[in-house]
C-alpha cells in the first residue's frame, strides 16, 4: 500500500485528498489538530483515516502533504524533522510562497526522507473541506520546486502521484515563484481587498454602492472573500515581493491620476488597449489564477419555465450542469441564463443540443 499523509484536510488538501482517495493501493490519512475536524473529514468521505495523532499520520507514510496556511508550515516540517519518517518518503507542501518553507526544510535534518515545494496554481475563494471539489486541479497548472540536490528519482515519484490530480506539472525557482505568484496572485488579492473596502466605507453613509455594484466589481472583488488567515500568512510571508510591487502599483495609479489631471484621453485609451491586448493572448480553458470554468449564456424571455426546461434537456443528454444562474434578477423583464460546466466536452456538448432544441446561445 502507498501511505499518503495530508496535514491540513481544508480546500487544498481535501481537493488533493479527493483525487487520491480509492486509487489502487492508495491510502489517504488525513491529519487535523482537532478531534471535531479530524472527525469531519472521515464524515465526508474524504480520507480513509482521520488522526491527531502528528506521529500515527506520518508513520510509515511514503508521501506526506503539508496543506497548512504558509504561517504554519515552518513549524511542521521542523515538527516532521524529529519523527522516524519512512525512508524515501517524500514531503511536499501546498503553500502558496515557496522560498521560506524551502530554506525551512534545509535547516532541518530529515533523514531519508526528501522535501520537495509544490504549489497547486488553482483554488477559490472558499476554505474549508467543504470547498473542496476532486475538479480542482483538472488541467491547472502545478508547480515544483526541487533544486540540483533533490533526487531526480524523487521527483519522478511525486510527478507519477501527481498525474491523480490531471494538473500539469511545472519546476519553478523558489524566488523566481515568489515574484511570479506576487504579480499574479497576491497583488491581486490586496487590490481587490482595499477597493471592497473603500466601497464598503461609503457604502456605510449610502446603500445605494451595494445596491448598484455591477458585473465588473463583482468580477474583479470575488477573491475579496478569500480566507483572512490563509491571506495574512501569504502576505506577510511574501511581504518583501509585495511591498516592491504595490510601490509598483502606487505608480500604476499615479500614471491614471495625471492622465486625468491633464484630460489625456489618448493615454486612457492607450492604456485600456494595452491591458485589453495582453489579457486577450492569455491562456484560456486553463486553470491559471484566473478561475477556469466552461460557460455560455442563453436568453431567457420566460425564466421560472425555462430553468426547468434547460436542466431537464441536459439531465436527458447526460450533460453535467455544474451551475446554473439567472442574471437579470426581476421576472418581469428578459433574463440571460448562465449556464457552467466543469469540462469543455460538457460545453460544448449543451451548445450542440440547446441549438438544436431552438434556443440562442453565445459566450
Ligand atoms: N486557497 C487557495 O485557493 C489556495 C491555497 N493554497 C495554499 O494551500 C494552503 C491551505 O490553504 P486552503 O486549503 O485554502 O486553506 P483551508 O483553510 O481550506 O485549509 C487549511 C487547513 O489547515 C488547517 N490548519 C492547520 N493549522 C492551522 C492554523 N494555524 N490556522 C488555520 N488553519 C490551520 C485547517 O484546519 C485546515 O484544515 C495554504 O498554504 C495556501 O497558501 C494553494 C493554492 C490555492
Ligand atoms: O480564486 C482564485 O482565483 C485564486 O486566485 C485561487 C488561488 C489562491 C491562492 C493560490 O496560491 C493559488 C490560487
Amino acid at each position: 500500500m502507498t501511505k499518503i499523509a495530508i496535514f491540513g484536510v481544508g480546500l487544498i488538501g481535501g481537493s488533493l485528498a479527493l483525487c487520491f482517495k480509492g486509487k489502487p493501493g492508495i491510502t489517504v490519512v488525513g491529519h487535523s489538530v482537532r478531534e471535531s475536524s479530524a472527525a469531519k473529514y472521515l464524515e465526508r468521505g474524504v480520507v480513509d483515516h482521520a488522526t491527531t495523532s502528528m506521529r500515527e499520520a506520518a508513520e510509515g507514510a511514503d508521501f506526506i502533504f503539508l496543506c497548512v496556511p504558509v504561517g504554519s508550515l515552518e513549524q511542521y516540517v521542523y515538527d516532521l524533522s524529529q519523527l522516524d519518517l519512512k525512508p524515501g518518503c517524500i514531503i511536499t507542501d501546498v503553500g502558496s510562497t515557496k522560498a521560506s518553507v524551502a530554506a525551512s526544510a534545509k535547516r532541518v535534518q530529515l533523514g531519508e526522507a526528501v522535501f520537495i515545494g509544490g504549489h497547486p496554481m488553482a483554488g477559490s475563494e472558499r476554505s474549508g473541506v467543504e470547498a473542496a471539489s476532486f475538479y480542482l486541479f483538472e488541467n491547472a497548472f502545478y508547480v515544483l520546486t526541487p533544486d540540483e540536490s533533490t533526487p531526480k528519482e524523487a521527483i519522478d515519484r511525486l510527478t507519477e502521484l501527481l498525474a491523480y490530480t490531471r494538473a500539469h506539472i511545472v519546476h519553478v525557482r523558489p524566488d523566481e515563484h515568489d515574484e511570479i505568484v506576487g504579480a499574479i496572485s497576491h497583488l491581486p488579492h490586496i487590490i481587490a481587498v482595499a477597493l471592497v473596502n473603500l466601497v464598503r466605507g461609503y457604502n456605510n453613509s449610502n446603500s445605494l454602492y451595494s445596491v448598484l455594484a455591477a458585473g465588473g466589481f463583482r468580477d474583479i472583488t470575488r477573491i475579496g472573500s478569500s480566507d483572512p488567515v490563509v491571506w495574512r500568512d501569504i502576505l506577510v510571508n511574501n511581504r518583501e515581493v509585495l511591498l516592491k510591487l504595490l510601490r509598483k502599483w502606487q505608480g500604476g495609479t499615479n500614471a491614471f491620476i495625471e492622465m486625468l489631471e491633464n484630460e489625456d484621453g489618448a493615454g486612457i485609451e492607450r492604456a485600456f488597449t494595452q491591458s485589453g491586448q495582453f489579457r486577450s493572448k492569455l491562456p484560456e480553458r486553463r486553470k491559471g489564477m484566473i478561475h477556469s470554468v466552461y460557460e455560455c449564456y442563453i436568453d431567457v424571455p420566460d425564466h421560472p419555465g425555462v430553468i426547468g426546461h434547460v436542466a431537464t434537456e441536459l439531465g436527458n443528454s447526460n450533460i453535467n450542469l455544474s451551475n446554473i444562474q439567472i442574471i437579470e434578477s426581476r421576472e418581469d423583464v428578459p433574463g440571460v441564463l448562465r449556464l457552467s460546466f466543469r469540462k469543455q466536452e460538457d460545453l460544448d456538448r449543451a451548445v450542440e443540443k440547446l441549438g438544436q432544441i431552438g434556443y440562442s446561445v453565445h459566450f
